[in-house]
Formats: C-alpha cells, structure tokens, sequence
C-alpha cells in the first residue's frame, strides 16, 4: 500500500487525483492540503474534492501538518511553483518522496528542485499522460529522420484558466526537438508579429492558444515540400494525467534521491 498526501485538493487536478487515488486498492491517501488561509482548511477532503464522499482525512492548510503522524511515503503535487518549491523543501526534510506535475517554472526555480532531489526522489514531469510521454519521443524521431528540410512547429491550446504559457509540455517538445536536430535555444521563436521576413532555416516555433475549457492539446507540425506531418495528442479529460502521476507514485515511493521524469518510471530507455 503507498501512503499518498496529495496537494491543492480544490484544484482541477488535485480533486482527480483524489478521486483516483481513493478508487485505486493499492493507494492511501493519508494526507490532503488547500492553500494556506483556505476556509476549506479543517474539512473533510471527500468533500473538498468534491467527490461526494468523505474520506476521513482532514484538509489541512500546510503540508508539514498534513505529513505530522501520516506515515506518507509520497506527496502527490499539482498547484503552482512557489507552492511546489516550498513542498519540495519540506518533503526533502523530512525524507518523503515527491511526484511535482506542476508547470511554470523559472530556470532558478528548477536549479531549487534539483537541489532538493539531491535528497528525496522526485518525479518531476510536464505532462504525466504516457500517450503524452510517447508522442514526446516520436517527435523526437521524426525530426531526426526528417532532417533539416522540414519547419518544425509547436502548437498548444489550453482552457482560460491556465496560468502558464507555453504550456510546459510544449516547452518539453520544443527542448527534445531542439536536441534532435542540433539546435539551440536561439533557435526558437515564441510568437511572430510585424514584419518578419522569411523563415529563417532551422527556427523552432512554438505558440500557444487559450480558450474556454481546452483540457490540453498539442500538435507538432513537420512542414515539408509538398508533404506536411502533424503529430496531435488531444486530453479530453485529466483522468490520464492524474493516472500518470498515481503510477509516478508508486514508483517512487522507496527509490533513491535524484530527479526522474516520466521516461524513468514507463521504462522508455535511450535517446528521446
Ligand atoms: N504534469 C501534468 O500532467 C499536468 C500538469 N498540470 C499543471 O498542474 C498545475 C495545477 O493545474 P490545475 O489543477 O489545473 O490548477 P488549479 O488552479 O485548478 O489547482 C491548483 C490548486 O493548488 C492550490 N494551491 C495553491 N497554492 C497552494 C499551497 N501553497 N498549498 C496547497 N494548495 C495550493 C490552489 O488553491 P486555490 O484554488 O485556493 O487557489 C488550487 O486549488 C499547473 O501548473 C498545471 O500546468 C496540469 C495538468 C496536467
Ligand atoms: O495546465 C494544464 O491544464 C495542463 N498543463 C500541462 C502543461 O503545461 O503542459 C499539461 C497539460 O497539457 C494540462
């Protein structure tokens, strides 16, 4: 049995997760947090996520008071960086393993991760969907058997809600593609506007939309001369998402200190 404290239980994902974990016969959950000052802080978190249910688990509005006598083996986070970060900090002191699917990190807020995973393992991954996590590598392989004739484009819709952009999973893309074809980061492009002039040889692109209640989609395109390929993934619910970092979960749980993602746990080996 994995004892799991999961984190932003009121939030999209942390209610899935919730929900999922409480179906799941060989998972606890033995913790739950809201946001501090939260007036859901001190109430049953069945009912804080919604599922119409109690659990007889109290949401608590601080992670080391939700960890306090919980015997947790994992903290399950889904919230925003700053809150990740703290979460890291704890679960690093008081040796619980992490599973971090929150997006949006600084490059400096990142290096903080790492240091943290330098004592407590922790699964850190943009997107926790293993569809998700296969298209990351075919793009991976179609940009190097393709070669430099094809433009390659990074297109992502998500709902009004977020907060980040680009989303961190097309930054992902953009990074494996980048590594693919021998580029760099001076090699992306974020947005055009004005008057741009031709498309330079070898330009990443990567654009993001925002609309209504977009569960997450992305498209890698490969433009050719007189052919096109487009690589879609389309989430039409966080189930799968919540079920990545569930299995995430178990698999950390008891592992060595260091920062894995989502190619360690599914067992994908080699280059992406
Ligand atoms: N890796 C993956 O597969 C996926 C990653 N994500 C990422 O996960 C993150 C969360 O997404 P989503 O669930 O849609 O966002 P939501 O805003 O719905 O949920 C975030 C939750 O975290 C809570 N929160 C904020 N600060 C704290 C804190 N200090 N302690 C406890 N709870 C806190 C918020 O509380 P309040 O409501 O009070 O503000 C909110 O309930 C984003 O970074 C998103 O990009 C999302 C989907 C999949
Ligand atoms: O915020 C979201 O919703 C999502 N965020 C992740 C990202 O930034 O890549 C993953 C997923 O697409 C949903």
């Amino acid at each position: 049995m994995t004892r799991t404290v999961i984190t932003g239980i009121s939030g999209r994902m942390g209610s899935t997760l919730v929900r999922l974990a409480k179906a799941a016969s060989d998972l606890a959950v033995v913790g739950a947090t809201v946001r501090p000052g939260s007036p859901l802080s001190g109430q049953d978190a069945g009912l804080v996520a919604r599922l119409g249910t109690p659990l007889d688990v109290l949401a608590q509005d601080d992670l080391g008071r939700a960890l306090d006598g919980a015997k947790a083996d994992v903290v399950v986070d889904f919230t925003g960086p700053e809150a990740t970060l703290l979460h890291a900090r704890i679960c690093a002191e008081r040796g619980v393993a992490l599973v971090v699917g929150t997006t949006g990190f600084t490059p400096e807020g990142r290096a903080r991760l790492e240091a943290h995973a330098k004592r407590v393992p922790i699964v850190a991954a943009p997107n926790m969907s293993v569809g998700v996590n296969l298209v990351i590598r075919m793009a991976a392989e179609l940009a190097r058997v393709l070669g430099p004739s094809f433009d390659v484009e990074v297109l992502e819709a998500h709902h009004r809600m977020k907060k980040d952009a680009p989303s961190g999973t097309a930054l992902k893309l953009a990074e494996v593609l980048m590594e693919a074809l021998g580029r760099t980061k001076d090699d992306l492009t974020f947005a055009r506007e004005g008057q741009t002039g031709a498309r330079p040889p070898g330009e990443i692109g990567v654009q993001a939309l925002r609309g209504g209640d977009v569960v997450g989609e992305h498209t890698v395109y490969f433009f050719g001369e007189g052919e096109r390929i487009e690589l879609t993934h389309r989430a039409t619910n966080r189930d799968q998402f919540a079920q990545g970092a569930l299995r995430a979960a178990r698999w950390v749980a008891g592992r060595a200190p260091g920062l894995y993602d989502m190619a360690d746990v599914l067992g994908l080996q080699g280059k992406t």
